[in-house]
């Protein structure tokens, strides 16, 4: 991995309905990411927070079932501008969230400077919906769609370019709750999903390890993006649409650790992280601690 770290906080919080997760950047800060990464030995750029515009009113749904869509457009463009920067400066990009609408800018930042990206989501949900197929018109629910170049052209052309991936690259891990267009999606595309159901069977590090296989591929570059509502909801409560049934945080720690092994992440995303909704931020808490395993901290 890169010795040289930028971070980008996107406090976005329109790309959902539950306000307080535009304060995920700053808590996860708080809880200490910087210290974390420099205690391992990297050199750390805080390069602070993308600015997210306010509509005037909020939770307006436009004619293509896409909410606040301008505001989404507008900050994805310019962090993919910010991550695109930190990758032309070698330094690995890593984005603090913010709702997961964000993964479209920084797929979009990433994506350009790479041949062949492979992506790894790590999430409850598949978030494969477009305006067409979702049930509640958030964009968070619809990032990994856009970034095939699925969906609607002001979210699949952010960057200037589509796609931004290929489905054969794409491997989604923790699945437990789709909607009924994301698993026709996912049968139509082909692309690789590991759901509980896996998880449960073969345990996460089977999983990890076909994971990597399967992203690695044809790739030439891997993205992180995981959410933390991947998570199960007893390890991390802080989260706008918690699932019931997720991997425990020692199993999450397991596919961070194998991933720190493996070497092939080159920029990665934490999201959803909603301290109004957390315990005691023990969310934020366990992005740092797993943010801290993804880039090579042991115990011994
Ligand atoms: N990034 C997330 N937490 N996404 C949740 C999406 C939930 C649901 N599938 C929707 O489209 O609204
Ligand atoms: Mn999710
Ligand atoms: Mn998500």
């Amino acid at each position: 991995m890169k010795q040289k770290i930028s971070i980008i906080g996107v406090p976005m919080d329109l790309g959902q309905m539950r306000r307080g997760v535009d304060m995920g950047p700053s808590v996860i800060r708080y809880a200490g990411v910087v210290e974390r990464l420099e205690a391992l030995g990297y050199a750390v750029e805080d390069r602070g927070d993308v600015k997210i515009g306010r509509p005037s009113t909020l939770d307006v749904k436009n004619d293509d079932n896409l909410k606040d869509l301008n505001v989404v457009i507008e900050a994805n463009q310019t962090l993919a501008e910010e991550v695109s920067k930190a990758v032309a400066e070698d330094a690995f990009p890593l984005i603090l969230g913010g709702d997961h609408s964000i993964a479209i800018g920084s797929l979009a930042g990433v994506a350009d400077k790479v041949d062949q990206l492979g992506v790894i989501w790590y999430d409850a949900h598949g978030d494969l919906n477009t305006g067409e197929t979702s049930p509640s018109g958030n964009i968070h629910g619809m990032p990994l769609a856009a970034s095939l170049g699925i969906g609607h052209p002001s979210l699949t052309e952010i960057g200037g370019y589509a796609p931004k991936v290929r489905p054969e690259n794409v491997v989604i891990i923790g699945a437990r709750s789709l909607d009924e267009g994301e698993r026709e999606l996912i049968k139509e595309k082909g692309i690789k999903v590991f759901t509980m159901h896996e998880v449960d069977r073969l345990g996460m590090s089977k999983v990890m390890e076909q994971a990597i296989e399967h992203v690695t591929k044809n790739t030439d570059g891997v993205h992180l993006s995981l959410d933390l509502d991947a998570l199960d909801p007893l390890y991390a409560p802080g989260v706008g649409t918690p699932v019931i049934g997720g991997p425990t945080y020692r199993e999450t720690h397991l596919a961070m650790e194998m991933l720190a092994e493996s070497g092939i992440i080159t920029s990665a995303e934490f999201v959803e992280v909603n301290p109004i909704l957390d315990v005691k931020n023990q969310t934020a808490e366990a992005a740092v601690a797993l943010i801290g395993s993804l880039f090579g901290e042991k115990l011994l």
